[in-house]
C-alpha cells in the first residue's frame, strides 16, 4: 500500500485538476484503487424513488444477477450488503461491515445536505487506517463536487449552463458513435435545439425584470415536466435555452417540442401569452459543436424573421431551399 505523503499529494492534485463530473468520478475511483487496493470500488448515483416514503432505489448492481456477493449462494449475505448501502443513504453516514467476506464500506457523498452518491468499496478487511483514508478521500471529492456542479449550473434556473455544454455534447457524440457502430440507429438521433422566448424584452418592459425572472422560472418548470431526464437542458443566458434531446425519431422529438410549446402557451394564463421559437438540428458524429450550434441558431433566426412561435429543423429548411447550407470553420473556438 503506497500512502506516503508525496503519493497522497499527487493524488489530491490529480483529483482537484478535474473540471467535469465524469473525470472527477473516474479520478476518485483510481485514487481509491491506488490507496487501498480494493477488491471492488463503485460510485453510485442516488435516486430517491419516492419523496414521500424516502425510499432508496437500489442500483442494478444489487440485483441478484449483479449482486456484489455474486459467488455467495447465501441470500442473507446479499441482503446484508444491500442493507448496508440503504442504511448509508438513509442515515447519511458511513456504514461498514467487517463480518462480511470480503468486508465492505459505504460512504455517503452529500450535496446541499442530500446524499447524491455513495462510494462503495469491497476490501479484504477494514482497518482504522484504510477507513480513515477512504473517508478523507470521499470528503475531498464531496467538496470538489460542489464546486464542479456550481460551475456548471445556471444560478437563476438551476439548469446546466453554457460551460457544461461541451462535455455533454461530447458524451452524446460518443454514444452516437457506438449506436452507429452497433448499426441500431433505427432512425433515432440526438437532436440539438436552441430556443428563445418571443419578445421577452417586451415582457420585461411591461411587467418588470422580476416578473421576467418569474416567467423564466415557470418556463423551466414546464421544460422539466415535458422533457425527460436523459434530455440535457441548458440556459445559455438571458432568454436563450438549449436542449440536447436524447435519441429519438424526428416525429418523437417534434411531438415533445410541440407539447412544450403548447403547454407554455397555456401555462401562464391570460396576462402573458408566452411563445417560443425553436431551431433544431440533427446531431451527427461528423459535425462539430460549433457547426451544430450555428445550424440550430440559423433555424431559430429564420423563425424570428418569419413570424416567430414555430419549430423548424435546419435540415428541412435547407431541403426546402429556405436556408442555404454553409460550410463552417470547425476550428472556431466557441466554448
Ligand atoms: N428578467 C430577465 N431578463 C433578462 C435576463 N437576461 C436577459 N434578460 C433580458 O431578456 C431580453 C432579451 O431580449 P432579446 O432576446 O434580445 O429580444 P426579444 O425581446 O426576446 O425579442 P426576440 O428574441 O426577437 O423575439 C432583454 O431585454 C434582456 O435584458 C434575466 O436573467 N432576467
Amino acid at each position: 500500500m503506497r500512502t506516503d505523503l508525496k503519493v497522497i499529494l499527487d493524488s489530491l492534485v490529480r483529483l482537484t485538476e478535474q473540471r467535469q463530473l465524469d473525470s472527477l468520478t473516474k479520478s476518485l475511483v483510481s485514487t481509491v484503487q491506488q490507496f487501498v487496493t480494493p477488491l471492488d470500488v463503485q460510485i453510485f448515483d442516488i435516486h430517491i424513488s419516492s419523496s414521500e416514503l424516502e425510499e432508496v432505489a437500489l442500483p442494478e448492481y444489487f440485483s441478484l444477477s449483479h449482486n456484489p456477493y455474486g459467488n455467495s449462494n447465501d441470500d442473507s449475505v446479499c441482503e446484508e450488503a444491500a442493507a448496508c448501502f440503504t442504511k448509508c443513504v438513509s442515515s447519511q453516514s458511513t456504514c461498514y461491515s467487517n463480518d462480511l467476506i470480503p468486508a465492505l464500506i459505504a460512504i455517503p457523498i452529500k450535496l446541499n445536505s442530500c446524499v447524491v452518491k455513495v462510494l462503495w468499496v469491497k476490501l479484504e478487511c477494514i482497518t482504522e487506517h484504510n477507513l480513515g483514508l477512504l473517508k478523507g478521500l470521499a470528503k475531498v471529492f464531496e467538496n470538489f463536487l460542489a464546486i464542479v456542479i456550481e460551475c456548471e449550473t445556471d444560478e437563476l434556473t438551476g439548469l446546466l449552463n453554457r460551460k457544461a455544454f461541451g462535455s455533454r455534447l461530447r458524451a452524446a457524440n460518443t454514444n452516437l458513435v457506438s449506436i452507429e457502430q452497433a448499426k441500431i440507429k433505427q432512425l433515432k438521433h440526438h437532436w440539438l435545439c436552441i430556443f428563445d422566448i418571443d419578445k421577452f424584452k417586451l415582457i420585461n418592459d411591461s411587467f418588470g425584470h422580476l416578473y421576467g425572472d418569474e416567467i423564466l422560472l415557470d418556463l423551466v418548470r414546464v421544460m422539466r415536466s415535458v422533457f425527460d431526464e436523459e434530455d440535457a437542458m441548458f440556459r445559455f443566458g438571458g432568454d436563450e435555452f438549449v436542449l440536447l434531446i436524447a435519441p429519438s425519431t424526428k416525429h418523437q422529438m417534434l411531438t415533445k417540442c410541440q407539447k412544450f410549446s403548447d403547454s407554455l402557451y397555456r401555462f401562464h394564463g391570460e396576462k402573458v401569452r408566452l411563445t417560443v421559437s425553436m431551431g433544431i438540428t440533427q446531431i451527427c458524429s461528423d459535425k462539430q459543436a460549433n457547426t451544430l450550434l450555428i445550424q440550430a441558431d440559423q433555424a431559430l433566426y429564420y423563425i424570428k424573421e418569419t413570424g416567430r412561435n414555430r419549430i423548424e429543423v435546419y435540415e428541412d429548411l435547407v431541403s426546402r431551399g429556405a436556408l442555404s447550407e454553409k460550410k463552417f470553420d470547425d476550428d472556431i473556438e466557441i466554448f
